[in-house]
């Protein structure tokens, strides 16, 4: 057996109860399995870590970057110890300075944002309002302008004068315009953007993940918060990995706990609790209020479970 299928078979069975495996998925002609070979691995505990992350049901791109992170992480504790997992900021080569180092670092939100209802239009906005909810999404999907437009101007409104935080999804150009408290934006939606104009407009900016990848990748733009997810199975979405689920939720939050953290996908009344154990500070529904018999009673309940 060659050293990296042995190492590699050392930390898979270290690691198989750890709750941070998926199924591997079902490979064909048109999606075929990904190559972890010697072309791009600089040493054998990178091939091997991204050899077992391949088998532990990771994304080839999530796949790449925990070998690397075994590779720092074998040279930098100075040994191969396969019980470890890279979990702190250097294994995977985050900036290494801090926020208020960072001149493009976007502007600070709370670290705790709280419960964090992401609604379909201003209405529920206001309503999110009146329930007190600490922090509020308008998630309005449309093509056209002027009702956009219309919609984030209300749910600004909505929000003056009260405690609530509120983040506008998309369309930054119009959240910038009317002077929202933040932008949250996928990673298809960070090439479209302007991220230096809504730096320099001092909006918060809060960025999607869904695995170790793009938290990399996030880390670069230093946002003010890190969203994770789909921790669970959605059906609002159609997400591009498959659910996370608590085990790597609680590495992942562990990996990024310098920042304000948002669990998202999935996430109930009676799992809220699991998840705010992960340590993030903020758990993002959609459908555990919208979808309630009184969502403002969801509102306290959900904060209720989320502390207790
Ligand atoms: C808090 C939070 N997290 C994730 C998302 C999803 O954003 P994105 O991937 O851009 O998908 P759309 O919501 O735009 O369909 C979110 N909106 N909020
Ligand atoms: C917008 C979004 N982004 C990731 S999951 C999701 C939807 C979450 O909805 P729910 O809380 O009802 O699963
Ligand atoms: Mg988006």
């Amino acid at each position: 057996m060659s050293l990296v299928r042995d190492l590699a078979d050392q930390i898979i069975s270290a690691h198989r109860n750890d709750d941070l495996c998926l199924p591997i998925p079902q490979y064909s002609i048109s999606s075929p399995p990904p190559r972890i070979d010697n072309e791009f691995a600089t040493d054998h505990y990178e091939l091997a870590g991204a050899l077992a992350a391949i088998e532990m049901g990771f994304i080839e791109s999530d796949a790449r970057t925990i070998g690397k992170a075994w590779s720092r992480m074998t040279i930098q504790d100075g040994g191969f110890n396969p019980f470890k997992w890279p979990s702190r900021p250097e294994h995977f080569d985050l900036l290494p300075w801090t926020r208020n180092m960072n001149p493009k670092a976007f502007k600070e939100c709370p670290k705790r944002l709280g419960l964090y209802g992401v609604m379909p239009d201003a209405d529920w906005v206001k309503r999110m309002v009146e329930a007190e909810i600490p922090t509020v999404q308008l998630r309005f999907k449309s093509e056209d302008r002027f009702k956009i437009r219309k919609q984030i101007k209300e749910a600004v409104k909505a929000t003056e004068g009260s405690k609530t935080l509120l983040f506008i999804n998309d369309y930054w150009e119009e959240a910038i315009d009317a002077e929202a408290y933040g932008v949250h934006l996928g990673q298809e939606d960070i090439e479209g953007a302007d991220l230096e104009q809504i730096r320099a407009a001092g909006l918060r900016l809060g960025l999607s993940t869904h695995g170790y990848a793009e938290m990399v990748y996030a880390d670069r733009f230093c946002p003010s918060y890190i969203a994770m997810g789909a921790v669970f199975p959605t059906n609002l979405k159609k997400m591009p990995t498959a659910p996370q689920g608590l085990g790597r939720l609680y590495q992942y939050a562990k990996l990024m706990s310098h920042y304000p953290l948002v669990a998202i996908g999935g996430i109930d009344q009676d799992s809220i609790h699991a998840v705010a154990k992960s340590g993030v500070g903020s758990i993002a529904v959609v459908r555990a209020i919208t979808q309630a018999k009184d969502p403002k009673a969801a509102v306290k309940h959900l904060q209720d479970l989320m502390r207790a």
